[in-house]
Formats: C-alpha cells, structure tokens, sequence
C-alpha cells in the first residue's frame, strides 16, 4: 500500500472514530452556554444537585452537564466502578436541564485541560464553563495546565463551608485577580472572553462524597 492509500485509510479510520464520539455525546448548538461540572461523584449528593441549581440561575447558562470522570488524576485511590457512580448521579439529579454524562470515557482524557480541548473541537461555537466547588479552587494551580484552562474557558466558582478564605488567597484567585468578574455580574460570565472567573456567594451546603463515605452508606464496589 502506498503512503498516500494509507495516509488516507487513516484519516477515514480517524473521521469514523470521531463520528462515533459524537454520536456518544449530549446535544449542543454554537452560541448556548453549558457549564460543566466535573468531578468523581463517589457518590453524588444534594451538594451537587445545589451547587448545580445555583449555577444554572447565577451564571445563566443554558444547561449543565455533569463530567462523571473515570478517576481524579490528583487522587491516589480509584473511585467505584463508572456504572454504579452514573446510575446514582442520574437518580439523585433530575432536572430538565441537566444532564449527566461519561464524556471523558468516550474522549478518552482524564486531566481537564484535555477534555476542554475535545469538547471546543466537538462543539464549535458552544461557550463552555468550567464550574467548581471553591476548595477546588484553592488547589487549581495543581491541575495539569491550570492556566491554559482560565486562558481557554469561563470558570464559574461556587461558595463551599470552610473553604472561603482559602480559595480567596489561592493561587490561581491571586495570578488571575485582573480576571475576577464580581459576583453581582455573574450572569455575563459565560459570555465573557476568557479569562474571566466569577466567585459566587450562595447558601452553602456540606454535603460531602467522604462523609457519606466515612458514615458507610456508599461501598465502592458493591
Ligand atoms: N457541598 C458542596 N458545596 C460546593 N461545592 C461542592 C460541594 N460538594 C461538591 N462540590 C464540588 O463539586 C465538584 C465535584 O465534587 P466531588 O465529586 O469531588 O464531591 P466531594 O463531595 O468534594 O467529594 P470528596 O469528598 O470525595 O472529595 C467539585 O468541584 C467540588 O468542589
Ligand atoms: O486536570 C487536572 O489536573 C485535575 C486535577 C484534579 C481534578 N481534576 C478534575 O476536577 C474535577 C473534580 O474532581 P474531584 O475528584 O474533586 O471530584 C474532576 O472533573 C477532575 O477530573 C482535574
């Protein structure tokens, strides 16, 4: 086979494997704006379906889609098995503009920065939110290209107990302080060009994964 019949069976081989990560993937067309909530969901709770309704209604965004993700690069113990974490987050959120996902089984990453890139190849024109708990902020400079993630999307920060004051003087709060949309604007920030990041203080929940964890209401491989 010649270089050029080959290079071309590739590019084919490449074109059907993306067709069928499409056809994986939620729906989207350019110009909405969909938040993303990323996490291990070991198992998910009220504290997610909370933050995810503060949100849809503060950061006015269309839909929010839920990132179960096959495993927390920064952590060293592997969640329970994907099918049990996604059966339980569709059961504990039901809501008609959220929908809960496995995307990053079918794009094949794990680090966030790598999943940002194949959704804004997937969906052009789609303005994407990257939205956290604000403990997650205060370690973000520890995320693989943390940066290239607050240069590549809006990031959407929801108020967590106890974690205030370190997400107030994190590192990536403090590199990107020029970029902090104030909380009375927040409904601009999925619109805005990155980077942009907005803190929102809303009524908390402590609703946590290693809570009910600890309390043994959640096993990971039953
Ligand atoms: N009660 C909560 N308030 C605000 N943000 C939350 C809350 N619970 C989870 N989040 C956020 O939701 C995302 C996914 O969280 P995750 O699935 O890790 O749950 P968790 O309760 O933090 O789990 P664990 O206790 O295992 O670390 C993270 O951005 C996290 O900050
Ligand atoms: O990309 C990274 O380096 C990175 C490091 C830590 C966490 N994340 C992502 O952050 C989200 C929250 O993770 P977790 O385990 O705290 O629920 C989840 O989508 C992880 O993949 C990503």
């Amino acid at each position: 086979m010649g270089p050029l019949l080959s290079a071309t069976i590739d590019n084919r081989n490449c074109a059907q494997q993306s067709e069928a990560v499409r056809h994986s993937l939620p729906y989207a067309r350019a110009g909405q704006v969909i938040g993303l909530l990323g996490g291990s969901f070991d198992p998910a709770h009220e504290g997610h379906v909370h933050i995810t309704k503060m949100a849809l209604k503060r950061f006015g965004l269309d839909r929010v889609w839920w990132l179960v993700s096959p495993g927390n690069p920064l952590k060293q113990a592997g969640p329970a098995k994907m099918e049990k974490r996604l059966a339980h987050a569709r059961a504990v959120m039901d809501h008609p503009r959220v929908q809960v996902t496995d995307i990053e089984t079918h794009t094949g990453t794990r680090y966030t920065a790598a999943t940002l890139e194949a959704l804004q190849r997937l969906y052009p024109g789609v303005h994407f939110v990257w939205l956290m708990g604000a403990d997650n902020l205060a370690q973000f400079h520890r995320w693989q290209d943390w940066q290239g993630i607050m240069e590549r999307v809006a990031v959407g920060v929801i108020a967590r107990p106890g974690t205030r004051g370190a997400a107030r003087n994190s590192v990536a709060a403090q590199t990107f302080g020029a970029a902090k949309l104030p909380g009375r604007a927040s409904r601009l920030l999925g619109r805005r060009t990155p980077p942009c990041w907005c803190f929102i203080n809303v009524p908390m929940s402590d609703a946590s994964s290693t809570r009910i964890r600890q309390a043994g209401e959640w096993k990971a491989d039953t």
